[in-house]
């Protein structure tokens, strides 16, 4: 065994995704541990599984296990055995869904309740989720702002469709959870590259633009 081997240690954090259905809270979990995503909904029943292995600075491997909860389970008996034993909460809503956003509170409400029960505090982050929709944004961000601000939680955009920020995400719960601090370059090389779909809008040639727009964060491959 190498030396770098023996020196890593290995961890498992239990991290539940909870949110109104079609949220994208499955788009966001297939995203993060499969680099995937269906454009076609599928609700969850119950619940799903995901399973990704990261590792963080210092050398720690850390495996992420994501509880996928329906959205339909609010009010069922099962829902605080799920939320049971969690480090970590993702509170998703669709940012083009006010709705999504104003249920929270209720998902929200679940978990603390929990808590109090166990004793244990879970780390809890609101993701705003679907950015690539953000011409149909109805949740203003200082909403969002306040809603962390109120109740001390993290804050996260993502989009589940382009994969923008979900690693960062959970990396960034992870070291959150495990108390260690992500520096500025590491965020930056977990931010995904943006995929975008390249539509041919006209077959009439290009017009070129004088110096077009530069983007550090945004490529089309
Ligand atoms: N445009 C866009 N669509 C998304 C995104 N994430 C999810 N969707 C779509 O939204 C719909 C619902 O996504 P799901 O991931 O199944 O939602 P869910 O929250 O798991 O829903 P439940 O299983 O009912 O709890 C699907 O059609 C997804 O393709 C996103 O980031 N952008």
């Amino acid at each position: 065994m190498s030396d770098s081997e023996e020196e890593s240690q290995d961890r498992q954090l239990k991290i539940v995704i909870l949110g109104d259905g079609a949220s994208g809270k499955t788009s966001v979990a297939m995203r993060f541990a499969q680099e995937a995503f269906g454009k076609q909904y599928k609700q969850t029943v119950g619940l799903d599984f995901f399973m990704r292995r990261i590792m963080l600075p210092g050398n720690l491997n850390v495996t992420l296990q994501v509880w996928d909860i329906g959205g339909q389970t609010i009010g069922g008996k099962m829902l605080d055995k799920y939320i049971y034993g969690a480090q970590g909460v993702l509170l998703v809503y669709d940012i083009t869904n006010y709705q999504s956003f104003e249920n929270l509170e209720d998902w929200y409400t679940m978990v603390k309740k929990m808590n109090k029960e166990t004793d244990s505090q879970p780390f809890v982050a609101l993701v705003g989720n679907k950015t690539d929709l953000e011409h149909m944004r109805t949740v203003k961000a200082e909403k969002h702002q306040r809603f962390c601000q109120e109740n001390g939680t993290s804050s996260h955009f993502v989009s589940a469709k382009t994969g923008d920020s979900v690693f960062l995400c959970f990396q960034r719960v992870a070291a959150d959870i495990l108390g260690i601090k992500l520096n500025k370059a590491e965020m930056e090389q977990s931010q995904r590259v943006v995929k975008a779909d390249i539509v041919n809008y006209s077959q009439e040639p290009v017009t070129r633009t004088v110096n077009p727009p530069r983007s550090s964060m945004c490529a089309v491959q």
